[in-house]
């Protein structure tokens, strides 16, 4: 939903049900719109991902997840270079609650990002190494999972096991621009490459008709989903 005004968004949503996809909230839409419309969705029955990166000090980020928890969205995420200590204050803010819980994922490295960049900000290895240390840490600290791109979801898998989420930004389909993105798989490339969720944005949002790209992606997800199950 990284749509400029609410009225745009909510034109789409009011295209879709709940159940066919989810609705990730991000830093551009909620900065404009603010909780309520997270509140408004959840209620309307929406799975709703608020994808605000938080990255800050441990306590800041658990209240920052507690607040995220209260609204009732059902994923929300951090950046795993926040380190292990603000990963375990994530994890026990949500963790801990009796209510309604989140599922916690953490960033790894962002889809944005290849060798050049990783260089530039001086993280270490390649961009598949990292997301391997930064899986370990999200894992140690007992989250559902990470934000990578298809490309590590393989072995993101093999590290940490099926029931651990990848979700995978960086979604293409085939013969739609690559924007800003750099480590990018199509949908059925993505979900053979065992992604758990796909995320993609402006192939839908700047569509002549993006109910329709929803669906095309969809019907190529259940495809490739059946063509694994019957092998
Ligand atoms: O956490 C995310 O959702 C995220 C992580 C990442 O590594 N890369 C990434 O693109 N995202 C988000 O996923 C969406 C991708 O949008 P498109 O590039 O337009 O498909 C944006 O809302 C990004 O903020």
């Amino acid at each position: 939903m990284d749509y400029d005004s609410v009225e745009e968004a909510q034109r789409l949503v009011d295209t879709l049900t709940p159940g066919s996809c989810c609705l990730k909230v991000g830093k551009s839409l909620f900065t404009r719109a603010g909780p309520r419309l997270v509140e408004a969705w959840v209620r309307d029955g929406w799975d709703v991902f608020l994808d605000l990166k938080f990255h800050d000090i441990p306590n800041t980020v658990a209240g920052a997840c507690r607040a995220a928890a209260d609204l009732g969205v059902w994923m929300v995420n951090v950046h795993a270079l926040g380190g292990p200590a603000m990963l375990a204050a994530a994890k026990t803010a949500i963790g801990g609650r009796t209510g309604h819980r989140p599922l916690l994922t953490a960033v790894t490295v962002l889809t944005s990002h290849d060798q050049t960049t990783l260089d530039a900000i001086g993280l270490r290895g390649a961009p598949q190494d990292a997301v391997a240390r930064l899986t370990g840490l999200a894992t140690a600290a007992g989250l559902d999972g990470v934000v990578c791109s298809a490309q590590e979801a393989a072995r993101v898998r093999a590290q940490s096991g099926d029931d651990f989420r990848r979700v995978t930004p960086g979604v293409r389909p085939r013969g739609s621009a690559q924007d800003d993105q750099r480590r990018i798989l199509t949908p059925a490339e993505a979900m053979r490459a065992g992604a758990t969720d796909l995320v993609v944005g402006r192939p839908v949002t700047r569509a002549s008709d993006p109910p329709q790209v929803v669906e095309s992606i969809a019907n190529e997800v259940a495809i490739t989903v059946q063509a694994h199950a019957g092998r």
